[in-house]
């Protein structure tokens, strides 16, 4: 078992899933658009061979039409030179004058002026159609070039678009349990970083990683298709480059895979932190926090000289093994034009492919991170994915009718192999009964609350609703019937009216005004600056915590709740609004079920039935008065608020 947090952060990194497995989910998003990646494979294809083909397009100029010697032969009939590449007259252009020269005898005649015109002038022709083509070859290069980025780019947005809606879909289903096991922090990385990081894995990988692949292979046939003397000079230094990459991956991955975990665990005391930081004040801990994070900080910044150190040296090596693989060309390759085996084009072709060989290979160590980046998250996703989806029951029932709540020998636990929580908790409620729940801090409250609305699993045991087992309903049903009212209410980012109506624009203003009036929110939502219409900021941070309690009552009535449970606020509400609050209960109490967590037991006296817990159990029950005489538990805890 991983004892810190740090451990943990460490064993979750090195658990990363960059198998198969991730490669396979992600494809099932990829085949759905079979039609983009075809075509991006195409563009790239094509993009590829027109890289590759413009090294040989020169080399075809030079060979014809630049170092190109035109020969001739003498026709006796005629008295003539003739164009002939097996004659042996060689054209020179000697001192302004146009001579031949036969290579056999080195005899020199001057030659008319009209043979040369014609050959200059066939010549100029040839180049301009071949500068045409090379023109055209060029632009098509452009047009695949585009295609190839498009379509990968256009292929990667469309799945991560999905990914990404439904990561949150997934997110919105998985169970209760999920969300106190999973910091809100490290979900939303996953939906926003993580999907980002994978993007990256279609412009960068999928784009350009491919097309030098391609590349990379259509240079070695290229070459040996050209001239295999010349070749095998050139690839001398190709199993070394091999070898480097080897050793390289072997060592950035370890580096990068220490950078990542470090950059985590800074993450992650940094959000925690930043959120307590409040405490750190208050309880004079700026020194430790700092010396704490300076620690955390340094790990980090040793990681990443790490990491240099292995880009320092493999940098420089792929540039020495370039140009030892160009002086090992241009030494063979000069002997090779003296003597006869390589024209000059095939030496420029060569040295444009040694340069297209080893250019993917310096940026291959930045994408290398960028895939492995990719897959890390990749799988971190798709774990995600591996969460549980919620029961929401057999919804054989669907209408809550009366409110009436049992719990029949009701136990549970939060985890398996954790001490139980609840131990046979037993107590049935009338629908219009008004309960309060009263217990030590810890007894379980709350959770016989979350229970109720079936947020989590029980072990054993039953819990019914009027008469009828919880998961007999349909879940999503019987929680609209059941409204829960906790201390601090969560409100959602837009304006009051909607937050009441959960922005049903079906509920007219004048039900949700209804409704507010009734619980007595109606006053104080009037007297804000834009009344129904203002706007929340910050979860609601801007109200208090009495004003959203009594806009989640008005809530509750609107959507004509049969049970409301209120978690009761123990001194972040004023005396007044407490008032209210009471009231606004008092007034829906002959229609409703309430039970409240009271923690202040001055608040208990209203409730006709009050349930005790105590370590897990309901241990008495019954009214205030009785439960006084009885002398037991409550007896105990009243004495001790009131001592207090
Ligand atoms: N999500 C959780 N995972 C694991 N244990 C939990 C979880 N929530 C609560 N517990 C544990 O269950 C026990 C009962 O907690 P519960 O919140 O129900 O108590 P409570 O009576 O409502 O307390 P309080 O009056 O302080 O709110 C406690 O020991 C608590 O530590």
């Amino acid at each position: 078992m991983p004892s810190s947090h740090e451990e943990i952060l460490l064993e979750e990194n090195e658990k990363d899933e960059r198998d198969i497995n991730t490669f396979r989910r992600l494809w099932k998003y990829i085949r759905d658009y079979k039609m983009i990646l075809v075509l991006a494979f195409l563009t790239l294809f094509f993009a590829a061979i027109i890289d590759l083909a413009l090294p040989y397009f020169i080399k075809y100029g030079i060979d014809n039409y630049i170092t190109i010697e035109y020969k001739f032969t003498y026709n006796q009939e005629t008295q003539t030179f003739e164009q002939d590449p097996e004659g042996s007259w060689v054209y020179n252009d000697k001192n302004d004058k146009n001579v031949l020269i036969n290579s056999n005898t080195n005899e020199v005649k001057e030659v008319d002026e009209s043979l040369v015109r014609g050959i200059k002038n066939d010549n100029i022709d040839k180049i301009t159609t071949f500068s045409l083509i090379f023109l055209l070859v060029l632009l098509s290069g452009i047009f695949f070039n585009y295609g190839q980025v498009f379509f990968s780019n256009l292929l990667g947005q469309k799945v991560i678009y999905r990914i990404r809606s439904d990561l949150f879909d997934h997110i919105t289903k998985v169970q209760y349990k999920f969300f106190t096991q999973n910091p809100t922090g490290k979900i939303t990385t996953r939906i926003v970083y993580d999907t980002q990081n994978l993007s990256e894995f279609f412009s960068e990988v999928l784009s350009s990683l491919l097309k030098d692949i391609a590349i990379l292979i259509g240079v070695v046939i290229l070459i040996f298709t050209l001239n295999v003397r010349l070749s095998l000079y050139t690839v001398i230094t190709f199993p070394i480059v091999l070898i480097a990459l080897y050793f390289f991956r072997i060592f950035d991955r370890r580096a990068y895979d220490r950078v990542r975990t470090r950059i985590s665990i800074v993450n992650s005391y940094l959000a925690e932190n930043i959120s307590g930081s409040s405490v750190t004040t208050l309880f004079n801990q700026e020194e430790r926090k700092k010396k704490e994070f300076n620690k955390h900080s340094t790990k980090l910044y040793k990681a990443r000289i790490q990491q240099m150190y292995v880009f320092a040296i493999f940098r420089p090596a792929m540039n020495f093994l370039y140009f030892l693989t160009l002086a090992i060309l241009l030494w063979f390759g000069s002997q090779g034009v003296r003597e006869g085996f390589a024209t000059f084009g095939t030496l420029y072709a060569f040295t444009s492919y040694v340069q297209m060989f080893f250019r993917p290979l310096f940026n291959i160590a930045e994408k290398y991170d960028i895939m492995q980046n990719a897959f890390a998250s990749a799988g971190k996703i798709f774990k995600l994915f591996e969460a549980k989806h919620e029961y929401l029951g057999k919804g054989i029932k669907k209408d809550l009718e009366k409110g009436e709540i049992k719990f029949e020998n009701v136990h549970f636990s939060y985890n398996k192999d954790e001490e139980k929580v609840l131990r046979g908790v037993n107590f049935s409620i009338k629908s219009t009964d008004r309960v309060s729940i009263v217990g030590e801090t810890g007894s379980g409250k709350t959770t016989m609350i979350k229970l109720m609305s079936g947020l989590y699993e029980i072990d054993e045991g039953e819990i019914y609703f009027d008469g009828v087992p919880l998961y007999d309903y349909d879940l999503e049903s019987l929680r609209r019937k059941i409204a829960v009212v906790p201390q601090d209410v969560f409100l959602f980012s837009g304006n009051i009216i909607d937050n009441i109506r959960l922005f049903n624009e079906d509920i007219s203003e004048e039900e949700v005004i209804k409704a507010s009036k009734k619980v007595f929110a109606h006053d104080i939502i009037e007297k804000l600056p834009e009344g129904y219409n203002t706007e929340i900021l910050e979860r609601g941070g801007t109200l208090s915590s009495g004003e959203r309690q009594l806009i989640a009552l008005a809530r509750a009535v609107l959507f004509n709740a049969k049970i409301i449970i209120l978690d009761e606020a123990t001194a972040s509400i004023d005396v007044q609004t407490e008032d209210l609050i009471q009231k606004a209960l008092d007034k829906i109490a002959d229609t409703t079920t309430i039970i409240s967590i009271a923690h202040r037991l001055s608040t208990v006296k209203s409730s006709n039935k009050i349930l005790v817990v105590h370590k897990g159990l309901v241990v008495e029950e019954g009214s205030h008065n009785e439960l006084m005489d009885k002398k037991g538990v409550y007896y105990d805890l009243y004495k001790l608020q009131f001592e207090n």
